[in-house]
C-alpha cells in the first residue's frame, strides 16, 4: 500500500503546552493515504482530528513523528494542499469571482486562463453567473461551495475538509455531498475530511479512519467499499446501513467511556 501513498503520517504525536500543562491531543497516530483516495477522520469531540489534518497541512508541528507528503517531509504550508474550513471564509468586500481567484492573486498576477479556470468550477458547484456577486448575497451553502472553489483553483493535488458542512441544514449538506462526489470523481484529488457525521463520512469515503477519545489515536480502518458514483439513494441501501452500523458502535462506546 505505502508504494502509491501520497501522505505518510508515521508515530505523530502531538502535546500541546498551556497555561494549565501539557494537553497531550494525539497518541502515535500512524497511517499511509493512497493517491486518489477520499478518507474520512470521525471521532468523539476533541479527540485531535482538527489537529491531525493540521499538520498533515503543515500549519501545526508534530511533537514527535513525521509525516510526508508526496515523498518530502511537511515542514509547513505548501502549495499542493487546499484547505476548506467550517464556516466559509471569505472576504465579505470582494465579489465572488475574486475570492475564488484569492490564492493565485496573493502570488501573481492573475491570466486569462485562470479566470477561465475559475468560471469552469462555478459552473461545475452549481454557481454559473454568481462570479460578480457578493459574498453577504449568498446562502451559507453557496459561500461553502464559493470556498471549494478558492480550495481548488491553484489545483492542489490534496484536499484537507476540516467539518466544511457542519453549519449547513441537512438537505444542503445532503446535496452538497452529491456535487461533491462528483468533483472527487472528475479531479481524483486526495481527500482528507474531518466530519462529525457518519452518514456524510460513509456517503463520501472510499476510506474512514476512526480515532479514539483524547489523546486520539486510530481505533479502526474500515475500507468504504460502495460504487463510486454516490447518489442519495445509497443512503437506504442495506450496505450502506451496515458500514454506518460498524462506525456508529464506537461513538457511542467513546462518548460514554
Ligand atoms: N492551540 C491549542 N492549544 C492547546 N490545546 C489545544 C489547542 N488546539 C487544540 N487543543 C486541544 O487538543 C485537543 C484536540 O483538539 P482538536 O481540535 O484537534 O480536536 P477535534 O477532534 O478536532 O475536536 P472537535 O471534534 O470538537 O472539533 C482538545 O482537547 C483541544 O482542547
Amino acid at each position: 500500500m505505502s508504494d502509491d501513498a501520497i501522505i505518510k503520517v508515521d508515530a505523530v504525536v502531538k502535546t500541546y503546552a498551556t497555561a494549565g500543562g501539557q494537553v497531550p491531543a494525539l497518541s502515535a497516530v500512524s497511517t499511509n493515504i493512497r493517491n486518489g483516495d477520499f478518507v474520512s477522520i470521525v471521532g468523539p469531540s476533541g479527540c485531535g482530528k482538527t489537529t491531525l489534518l493540521k499538520m498533515i497541512g503543515g500549519l501545526i508541528e508534530p511533537s514527535a513523528g513525521s509525516i510526508e507528503l508526496r515523498g518530502s517531509p511537511v515542514t509547513g504550508p505548501r502549495e499542493d494542499v487546499g484547505f476548506v474550513f467550517q464556516g466559509a471564509v471569505l472576504l465579505p468586500w470582494k465579489t465572488v469571482l475574486e475570492n475564488v481567484l484569492l490564492p493565485i492573486q496573493v502570488k501573481r498576477r492573475v491570466t486569462a486562463q485562470d479566470r477561465a479556470r475559475a468560471f469552469e468550477l462555478l459552473d461545475s458547484l452549481g454557481l454559473t453567473n454568481f462570479d460578480k456577486r457578493y459574498p453577504a448575497e449568498l446562502s451559507g451553502g453557496m459561500q461553502q461551495r464559493v470556498s471549494i472553489c478558492r480550495a481548488l483553483i491553484g489545483d492542489p493535488s490534496c484536499l484537507l475538509l476540516d467539518e466544511p458542512f457542519g453549519a449547513l441544514d441537512a438537505l444542503t449538506r445532503e446535496n452538497i455531498n452529491v456535487l461533491f462526489n462528483q468533483i472527487w470523481r472528475g479531479t481524483r484529488k486526495t481527500v482528507l475530511l474531518v466530519t462529525h457525521s457518519i452518514q456524510e463520512a460513509v456517503f463520501l469515503s472510499t476510506r474512514v479512519l476512526v480515532m479514539s477519545k483524547r489523546p486520539g489515536e486510530i481505533v479502526d480502518d474500515i475500507q468504504i467499499d460502495l460504487p463510486e458514483e454516490r447518489l442519495p439513494e445509497l443512503i437506504g441501501s442495506p450496505e450502506f446501513g451496515a458500514l454506518a452500523n460498524r462506525i456508529r458502535p464506537y461513538f457511542t462506546k467513546l462518548a460514554i467511556d
